[in-house]
């Protein structure tokens, strides 16, 4: 498997609100989706475009700062946020062809993968690798978009 596009840095917050006025007043974002729920995935998210970016969803150019808030009473993140309160970086999601064929590769490799694969935020596969098993980062493994745009 051949190293995939950093799709996009997880950071998890305590106060989605608060995030996005801060990307837009002190970091000077000007791209910011609105956010919107993920019940199955236990979170809050919405997207900082950095520039270069058309500022769709998933389309190719710069990385996303994915801001996620945990959801419901048994959001994956709820535990990083009780340990770290003001929120942080939380995990990196590359991009790759294949899903599977990903899948396959990590297991041969004898890494832990987070349950099944589902679907992302951007409306495709993906699947997580346990932190402990890729350097003490949470990971995330994310199939391309395959549209044309
Ligand atoms: C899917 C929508 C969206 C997208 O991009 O499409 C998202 O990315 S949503 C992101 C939120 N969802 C997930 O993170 C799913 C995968 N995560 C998990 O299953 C858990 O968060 C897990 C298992 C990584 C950690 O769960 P929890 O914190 O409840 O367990 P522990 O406290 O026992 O943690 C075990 C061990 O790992 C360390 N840890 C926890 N989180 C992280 C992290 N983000 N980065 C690095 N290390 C992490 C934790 O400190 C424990 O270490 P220890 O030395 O044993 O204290
Ligand atoms: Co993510």
């Amino acid at each position: 498997m051949k190293l995939g596009r950093l799709n996009h840095v997880g950071v998890a917050v305590p106060d989605m609100q608060a995030a996005i006025a801060y990307y837009r007043d002190v970091m000077g974002a000007t791209l910011i989706t609105q956010p919107f729920d993920m019940p199955e995935q236990g979170v809050k998210v919405a997207f900082v475009n950095t520039p270069r970016q058309p500022g769709a969803l998933g389309t190719d150019g710069g990385t996303q700062i994915e801001l996620i808030e945990p959801l419901g009473e048994t959001s994956p993140i709820a535990g990083f946020i009780a340990k770290n309160p003001a929120g942080g970086q939380h995990h990196l999601c590359y991009e790759v062809e294949d899903i599977e064929a990903a899948r396959e590769w990590f297991t041969a490799q004898g890494k832990r993968i987070l349950g099944p694969t589902r679907i992302g935020a951007h409306g495709t596969p993906i699947f997580f690798l346990h932190p402990k098993d890729m350097l003490g980062q949470l990971t995330e493994i994310m199939e391309r978009s395959h549209e044309q745009h």
